[in-house]
């Protein structure tokens, strides 16, 4: 069986820099037109002049004869100015600001200490540019129970953000509870929509304990119950415009994962495609896999679909267990087992 689809994007990917960079990206590159490139590297993106730099060296990483295109986002802050809003515009680099409450996740320490306290100025000069606020929607509060940080982001910070700032588009990124698709299906369209990743549509929080500690199914937000998958799957194979392809692709060091305080963040680059393969297909809604990975998102922000294909084809392939650099390994998602969709760029 072989299906032809429009290229798709990753409207959510981690690309690091200096060698990881030049590692994982030819795995972006070879099925991805473009991807919104996170800003979460050391130190992190939060001016323009940064991410026109960043996004450079992205290029400058390109596989030879590579037409793969970063979109780049900065790395929202306590004291990010409007005017850096307006500045990223002019830019026609960047194409979203990226809010990580402080603490919330990888590299998120630099991140927002009071939304509403410190960031009013900016979120409203985003508005005014239609840029949009992509979302890593947790709490931090300790006292809140890992499971429901989501959900109480949702209920505290997403909601009355919303309601105060209507005209402000917002993505709220991989998504992992019913809680979510919920918020989001009640929102305007084309103002909220949400990204979803292959491990959030695959797996259930079983995953990370199945036959002993499994530290590359670890990521945040963390793998909720089967309930939360199964609600995720139908919101996604409905066909609705309100979500889109967003890997969440977080290559850490194989060192970095298995150890006594292991990293956020699931590789997933190399799969993802096979991976949303088999869960329309397994919904019955392969004929809603394009609009999910090729529509949707550049549909949201704005932009041109892409005119080039990828064909997605039942040819079983064994992903391997390990990817070997100069500096390291990366363990991928689905490492060491067959996949029964392969892609491969028209
Ligand atoms: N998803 C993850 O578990 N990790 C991401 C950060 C993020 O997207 O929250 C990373 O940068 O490693
Ligand atoms: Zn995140
Ligand atoms: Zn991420």
């Amino acid at each position: 069986m072989e299906l032809t689809i429009t290229r798709p994007d990753d409207w959510h990917l981690h690309l690091r820099d200096g060698d990881l960079l030049k590692a994982v990206i030819p795995h972006s590159a070879n099925h991805f037109g473009r991807a919104i490139v996170m800003p979460n590297v050391k130190p992190p993106v939060t001016t323009t002049a940064a991410a026109v730099a960043y996004r450079e060296s992205i290029l400058s990483a390109l596989p030879a004869g590579s037409d793969f295109t970063p979109l780049m986002t900065l790395y929202l802050t306590d004291t990010t100015s409007p005017n850096e809003i307006k500045l990223a515009r002019k830019s026609g680099a960047v194409f979203g600001v990226k809010l990580y409450p402080a603490g919330a996740t990888t590299n998120s320490q630099d991140g927002v200490t009071d939304l509403f306290g410190k960031c009013l100025p900016v979120l409203e000069q985003m508005v005014e540019q239609n840029m949009p606020l992509l979302v890593h929607g947790e709490v931090t509060d300790p006292e809140v129970d890992v499971f429901d940080r989501e959900k109480v982001f949702i209920n505290t910070i997403l909601r009355p953000l919303i309601q105060r700032l209507p005209l402000l588009k917002v993505v709220m990124e991989h998504i992992t509870t019913a809680d979510a698709v919920k918020f989001v299906e009640s929102c305007k369209e084309g103002f909220v929509a949400a990204t979803v990743t292959p491990q959030h549509l695959l797996l259930n929080r079983n995953s990370i304990f199945q036959g002993g500690l499994q530290p590359h199914n670890y990521c945040l937000p963390v793998l909720k119950r089967e309930i939360h998958r199964q609600t995720i799957v139908s919101a996604v194979t409905s066909g609705s415009k309100r979500f889109f392809l967003g890997t969440d692709s977080a290559p850490h060091d194989r060192r970095n994962k298995e150890c006594a305080c292991g990293c956020a963040g699931i590789y997933n680059s190399p799969v993802a495609l096979s991976a949303y393969a088999k869960v329309f297909e397994e919904a019955g809604a392969l004929d809603k896999l394009e609009a999910f990975t090729s529509f949707n998102g550049p549909d949201f922000y704005g932009l041109p679909r892409n005119t080039s294909k990828i064909t997605l084809s039942k040819s079983p392939w064994k992903v391997p267990d390990s990817y070997s650099f100069s500096f390291g390994e990366i363990v991928p998602m689905f490492a060491g087992k067959t996949l029964d969709w392969k892609a491969s760029l028209n």
